[in-house]
């Protein structure tokens, strides 16, 4: 599959193109970053300190788009979104990593599902997506006496909370109660809040140094507390799980997927 990584010269962007390089069936086709960046017009080798490659940084995503098969976008929400629109326009298939969407922006990127394969996801890693399975199927098991609470931790540098792992095991856990997220959610609390009300669902984050990403759901009930954690270590997790899904979308029908669908766990 010949991908084109935008977004290059970001934390994921880069390692994206590292990932891409040591993937087998994988070859990187083209590399796109925001228009007046520095980069643009650069060979991508040379910007970011090593040899020559051949491929110059872009700013047009659908003339590079032309000669390749999908595009993996880990960039901020309205990039994505129009980064999509690009991919839906010319068939091409595209895998998003990018988190902080509104729900307006979630309907639109759906919606564009219709003429192109969409693989997102807010965490590509295989132990989030599972745990998304065992937090389901823990709040299923437990009633309000027991009260979900999601802590996610992340780096100095993160803009959005909560992340989009701590919306998907919210999600998660809403599913398993039977209830709308929506209705029952907390986000971080501060000042003279009131007793916490029973059935809601709590998110707080941490921001801090280099942390990559942790998540712990807590089920806390009288005088005893389940956590379900998971703690990512290195970075190039998130890549090696959005690759895998550029190669999953070889074929597939137009949709919009998420990473269960590529990993082949039960939805
Ligand atoms: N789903 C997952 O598993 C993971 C998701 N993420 C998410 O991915 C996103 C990016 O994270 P991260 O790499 O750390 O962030 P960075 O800020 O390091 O990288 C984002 C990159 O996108 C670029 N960009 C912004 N707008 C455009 C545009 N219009 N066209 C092309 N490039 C653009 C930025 O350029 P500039 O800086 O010049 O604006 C920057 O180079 C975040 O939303 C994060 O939450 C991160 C890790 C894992
Ligand atoms: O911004 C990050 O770094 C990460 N973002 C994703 C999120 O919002 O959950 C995934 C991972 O936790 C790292």
């Amino acid at each position: 599959m010949k991908i084109v990584v935008t977004g290059v010269s970001g934390r994921m962007g880069r390692m994206l193109v590292d990932t891409i390089d040591a993937t087998e069936g994988a070859t990187l086709a083209g590399a796109v970053e925001r228009p007046g960046h520095d980069w643009i017009g650069q060979d991508l080798g040379q910007a970011s300190g090593a040899a020559a490659r051949g491929i110059v940084v872009s700013d047009d995503l659908a003339a590079v788009l032309r000669e390749a098969d999908v595009a993996i976008d880990f960039t901020a929400p309205a990039a994505t979104v129009a980064h999509t629109r690009i991919a839906a326009d010319m068939g091409r298939a595209i895998v998003i990593g990018t988190t902080g969407f509104t729900e307006d922006d979630i309907a639109t990127l759906n919606g564009l599902g219709d003429r192109a394969t969409i693989v997102r996801a807010g965490n590509m890693s295989l132990g989030v997506n599972l745990l998304t399975r065992l937090v389901r199927q823990v709040a299923a098991a437990l009633d309000d006496a027991f009260d979900i609470e999601v802590v996610e931790a992340h780096h100095r540098h993160k803009v959005d909370a909560p992340s989009g792992t701590a919306l998907m095991l919210g999600a998660a856990a809403a599913e398993g109660r039977g209830v709308d997220l929506a209705q029952v959610s907390d986000r971080g609390r501060d000042g003279i809040t009131g007793a916490r009300v029973p059935g809601h669902i709590g998110f707080h984050a941490i921001r801090g140094g280099g942390i990559i990403g942790t998540h712990d759901v807590l089920f806390a009930g009288e005088g005893e507390t389940i956590t379900l954690r998971h703690e990512a270590t290195d970075r190039s997790l998130f890549a090696r799980g959005a690759v895998k899904a550029a190669l999953w979308c070889d074929g597939k029908p137009p949709g919009a997927y998420d990473m269960l669908n590529v990993l082949g766990l039960e939805k």
